[in-house]
C-alpha cells in the first residue's frame, strides 16, 4: 500500500479510523498488563489517536510513528501543545511532554530507535495493512522491539467478502501466525461492535468483532 493512499486520505479528511475518545478495550486492558509509570510505550501507525494521550495521562511516555505530517501537526494542535521538533535519519520527531511522535515510516525505525519501548499499543495499525504488508509489518517491526515488551493488539473480524479493506479482517488463527514465534499471545476479549459501527452496516456488512490480545515478547 503506497504512503500516498494515506497520504491523500488525511489530505481529503477521509479518516474514519479516528475516534474522538480513547479506545475502549485499551482503558479496560491496558492495566491488567501491570507496566509501570513511565514505561515508553510505542504507537505504531499512531494518527492522531487519543490513546496517546490516555497512555500518557496513566503517567507513560509515548512514542508513536506516522506517515503523516497533517496527522502529527493536528495532534499537537487539537490538544494546545507547541512540540519541539527535530530530525533524525527516522523522520521528524515532534515532541512535548511524555509523547514524541516521529512523522515517518514505521519500517524506518530500527532497534535503537526503539530500544528503549517496553510496551507497545496496536489499534488499527496492523488491520490497516494488506497481507504482505502484515507479515512485513510483525516480522521486521515488531521485531524491533526489545525481549519482555508487553502490549495490546486490537484487531477486527468480519466476514472478508463483505467488505474491502482498509480496514482488513484479521482473525486469531492469522495473530497466532504471525506473533507466534516470538511473543505470547493471549486472547484477552471479543466485542460485538456491529450496532456501533453503522459505516460497515451500510457497506453490507453482516458481523463485526473487535478483539484484544495481550501480547509479550520472548
Ligand atoms: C487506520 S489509521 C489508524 C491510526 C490510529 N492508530 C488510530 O487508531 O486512529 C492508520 C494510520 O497509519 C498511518 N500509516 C500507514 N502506513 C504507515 C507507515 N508505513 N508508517 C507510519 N505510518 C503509517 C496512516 O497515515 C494512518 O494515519
Amino acid at each position: 500500500m503506497h504512503p500516498d493512499f494515506w497520504l491523500q486520505r488525511w489530505s481529503e479528511n477521509r479518516i474514519g479510523f479516528h475516534q474522538d475518545a480513547p479506545t475502549p478495550l485499551l482503558m479496560e486492558h491496558w492495566p491488567g498488563l501491570g507496566l509501570p509509570g513511565g514505561t515508553r510505550i510505542f504507537v505504531p501507525l499512531a494518527g492522531k489517536s487519543l490513546d496517546m494521550l490516555w497512555l500518557a495521562a496513566q503517567g507513560y511516555r509515548v512514542l508513536g510513528v506516522e506517515l503523516s505530517r497533517q496527522a502529527v501537526e493536528a495532534f499537537f494542535d487539537e490538544h494546545g501543545s507547541t512540540p519541539e521538533r527535530r530530525e533524525s535519519r527516522h523522520g521528524f520527531h515532534y515532541t512535548a511532554g511524555p509523547i514524541e511522535l516521529i512523522q515517518g515510516d514505521a519500517f524506518d525505525l530500527d532497534a535503537e530507535a526503539l530500544a528503549g519501548c517496553e510496551g507497545v499499543f496496536d489499534r488499527a495499525a496492523l488491520i490497516a495493512l494488506p497481507p504482505d504488508l502484515r507479515r512485513r509489518y510483525v516480522h521486521e517491526l515488531y521485531a524491533r522491539l526489545p525481549s519482555g515488551c508487553r502490549g495490546l493488539l486490537v484487531t477486527l473480524e468480519y466476514p472478508p467478502h463483505e467488505k474491502a479493506g482498509p480496514p482488513f479482517p484479521v482473525g486469531e488463527d492469522e495473530v497466532r501466525d504471525l506473533y507466534g514465534r516470538d511473543w505470547t499471545v493471549e486472547l484477552l476479549e471479543r466485542r460485538d461492535i456491529l450496532d456501533s459501527q453503522p459505516g460497515f452496516v451500510t457497506e453490507g456488512v453482516t458481523s463485526l468483532e473487535t478483539v484484544a490480545y495481550r501480547l509479550q515478547r520472548r
